[in-house]
């Protein structure tokens, strides 16, 4: 747990930060979100004592972070930031190993967690572990700043505009991923962003700053069904609020058992899969939007995972013009299927209303 006791900064007698409260639970993602300037980073800095307090207190898991030895904040508080920071003339294994090296752990100990971390973040070690950060792409540099954040398995880890600089299909493949991450570790997290596309995807605790102060600290979808003021109703925007709450939704809470014969239930929605010897969807019978019995071949655009927003679930139903799409595991057997009658709530409660699954 990271308790927040009125911090404030002050630069040339202006507060940049004031009087910002919270408490964030062990396991939570908290995400730090507002307009450009207003003080976000300087919150999260502060954190880690990159930028000393004016006022204020920080307290992790009961102690005063002000007061920790360095050796213990390193270990203790895991930094990852846009630009990634890697060290160009060391290798992707030795800069994972930053502070465990640092901390004199032994080499056997070392290789065992840069190995596992790699694994986790889904980076080949005979591939990469020799590799030098000019020779990785944007999200492989970044995967690599993650894991080093990540190393020496510290209480808490604070993120900096991560993916700020990665392009859009590679952001949302590190989001998805940050958020498996986050739920296999359950680290608690700390989390700087100015999207709220991305908030929403990751956040189970959003604290919306404005000049230097906390508006709002809440639940993703309690800021916005239940604004506090109008600032937090203009920067969540009314607009697209169905598909908002729907980017808070996941394939996995709307998932049904998939569909191996024909049979009429609802109209239009008389489908079968067929798979191949894998188990993998190959062809979809009916359910098309245009053509009910039409075949249609299984593309890999079109596949949904349990880790997948509804929103981009729906996207890709209107896209593709069909009605259901199948769910797969990692290996791409095909484990259920999600169907524009869920996400209208014909054939589950699980629909769009506030008081439905948050998480
Ligand atoms: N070292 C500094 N000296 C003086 N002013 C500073 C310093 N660092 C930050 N500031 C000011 O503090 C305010 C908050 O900056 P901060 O970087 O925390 O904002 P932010 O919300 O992270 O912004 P952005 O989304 O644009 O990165 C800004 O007005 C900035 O100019």
């Amino acid at each position: 747990m990271i308790e927040l006791q009125g911090l404030t900064k002050t630069y040339a007698g202006k507060n940049v930060v004031e009087d910002v409260s919270m408490t964030l639970e062990t396991g939570e993602f908290g995400v730090l979100i507002g307009p450009s300037g207003c003080g976000k980073s300087t919150t999260l800095k502060m954190i880690n004592r990159l930028v000393p307090l004016s006022s204020g207190r920080i307290i992790l898991n009961g102690d005063d972070v002000t007061e920790l030895p360095a050796e213990q904040l390193r270990r203790r508080i895991g930094y990852a930031i846009q630009s990634t920071g890697l060290f160009p003339h060391w290798s992707v294994a030795r800069n994972i190993a930053t502070v465990p090296q640092l901390l004199k752990w032994s080499k056997s100990r070392i290789d065992d967690r840069v190995d596992e971390l790699m694994a986790m973040f889904h980076l080949d070690p005979a591939e990469f572990r020799d590799k030098y950060p000019h020779q990785l792409s944007g999200g492989q540099a970044q995967r690599v700043g993650v894991a080093r954040a990540l190393a020496a398995d510290p209480e808490v880890l604070l993120m900096d505009e991560p993916f700020g600089a990665v392009d859009p299909i590679t952001r949302e493949a590190l989001q998805a991923e940050m958020r498996r991450v986050h739920g296999q570790t359950g680290k608690t997290i700390v989390f700087v962003t100015h999207d709220m596309d991305e908030a929403l995807q990751l956040a189970t605790r959003i604290a919306l700053l404005n000049n230097g102060r906390l508006v709002q600290y809440d639940r993703p979808i309690e800021m916005m069904v239940k604004p506090a003021d109008d600032f937090v109703r203009e920067f969540f925007g009314q607009a697209d609020l169905g598909l908002k709450l729907l980017s808070r939704r996941w394939v996995h809470q709307y998932q049904r058992p998939p569909s191996l014969t024909h049979h009429a239930t609802l109209p239009g929605l008389d489908h079968c899969w067929r798979l191949d010897e894998a188990g993998r969807p190959i062809v979809l019978e009916g359910a098309r939007l245009d053509d009910q019995h039409q075949h249609t071949d299984v593309r890999s655009e079109w596949i949904a995972t349990p880790e997948m927003s509804m929103k981009e679930a729906l996207s890709r139903m209107v896209w593709y013009r069909v009605m259901v799409l199948p769910v797969v595991d990692e290996t791409g057997k095909l484990i259920g299927e999600v169907g524009m009658q869920g996400i209208m709530g014909i054939e589950s409660d699980g629909g769009l209303h506030a008081g439905g699954p948050a998480s």
